[in-house]
């Protein structure tokens, strides 16, 4: 893994609800490096989307509880950090989101441009590198810079896209402006919680294409949630997976398809369709996080759970420079890892 960009540490956020107090993350620990596409793995309700706003500062105030932990990004506490400042600092220029649905992240009463220059009015690198220009030449420098990335991001016509409303353009189309507006900050990370699922499969291939490029041409670490596996291993570096609430291993793209260390990584590996086995769920159900299993919150559908399991949430052990599994009975040791 390149230097560290951002390390979250025992994470845990409860949501209030009329049936109770639901621990949605559970103690949990991600690391991403500078550069690093990091994909955020597990099934439905596993708490991905919970872990990416609670990074982005944005979990909702009214319900959602952070109880503990840290998350470090590039020498500050966000946790620690003031609202106000990691709003203006942090959100939107080093921190940038690419949301599931870029239709409603677009105001519907303005043209596209308009947009992008209130954003960049607020955001703009240049306030920070050249703090000395102008308002007329940084507006004039940055809508420079947006055409260039319009192009990158191969819209067609990018000067008459600025003019046309989000209505007036399809939704690959307002994907790729996500693209582009989340890079125009300069962003060191950029969050992209299932960013494709909106789309058909052709237009989700070429948007994750020109994603990955642009972050690795740039350096740009992502964060990237999606429940489809095959979609992971083209773009990321690394793959984390959450089951319940916790996060149960991290590792690298290779060793996540040949070495997967944790049960729910091999079954979530079994279930991918394939011509032999067709479509094979996992066995038993997602656990209600009212009342979640103690220890290993997939004890219970794991055939190697032991009291152990049941007991006590396991450590996270280290099988490789980037791999680590929290795991009593691990399908893979350390000494055995590549
Ligand atoms: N605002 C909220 N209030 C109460 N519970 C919530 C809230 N947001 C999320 N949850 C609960 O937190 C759990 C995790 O949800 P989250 O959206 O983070 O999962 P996810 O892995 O992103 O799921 P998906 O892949 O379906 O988007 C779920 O049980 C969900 O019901």
């Amino acid at each position: 893994m390149e230097s560290e960009l951002i390390a979250v540490r025992n994470l845990r956020v409860s949501f209030a609800s009329d049936a109770g107090l639901a621990r949605v993350l559970d103690g949990v620990d991600l690391t991403i490096g500078r550069g690093e596409i990091m994909g955020l793995v597990g099934e439905s309700g596993c708490g991905k989307t919970t872990l990416a706003r609670a990074i982005l500062g944005i979990l909702p105030g009214n319900s959602a509880r952070i109880e503990a932990g840290s998350i470090r990004f590039d020498g500050r506490d966000l946790l620690a950090m003031d609202q106000d400042r990691l709003a203006r600092e942090v959100r939107g220029k080093e921190i940038a989101y690419i949301p599931q649905d870029p239709f409603t992240a677009f105001n519907p009463v303005f043209t596209i441009g308009t947009q992008i220059d209130d954003l960049m009015r607020y955001k703009s690198p240049l306030l920070r590198s050249a703090p000395q220009m102008s308002r007329r030449e940084r507006s004039r420098a940055d809508r420079a810079r947006v055409l260039d990335l319009l192009r990158l991001v191969q819209l067609p016509d990018p000067e008459g896209v600025l003019r046309k409303y989000p209505h007036e353009v399809s939704g690959g189309q307002r994907q790729r402006l996500m693209i582009a507006m989340a890079l125009l900050p300069e962003p060191k990370l950029v969050i992209a919680d299932e960013p494709t699922t909106a789309l058909d499969v052709t237009v989700q291939a070429q948007i994750l294409k020109i994603l990955k490029q642009l972050a690795r041409e740039r350096g740009v670490a992502v964060l990237f949630t999606t429940h489809d596996l095959g979609t992971a291993y083209e773009i990321c570096d690394r793959i984390t997976v959450m089951y319940a609430g916790q996060e149960v291993e991290e590792a690298p793209v290779a060793s996540f398809f040949a070495q997967p260390s944790h049960p729910y990584t091999r079954k979530l590996l079994d279930s991918l369709p394939s011509s032999e086995n067709g479509i094979r769920g996992i066995a038993g159900e997602i656990p209600r996080l009212i009342d979640p299993p103690s220890g290993c919150r997939f004890h219970p559908r794991c055939e190697r759970a032991s009291e152990a399991c049941r007991g006590t949430r396991p450590p996270r052990d280290a099988l490789g420079p980037a791999h680590t599994v929290r795991c009593h009975h691990p399908l893979i040791a350390a000494e055995q890892a590549a």
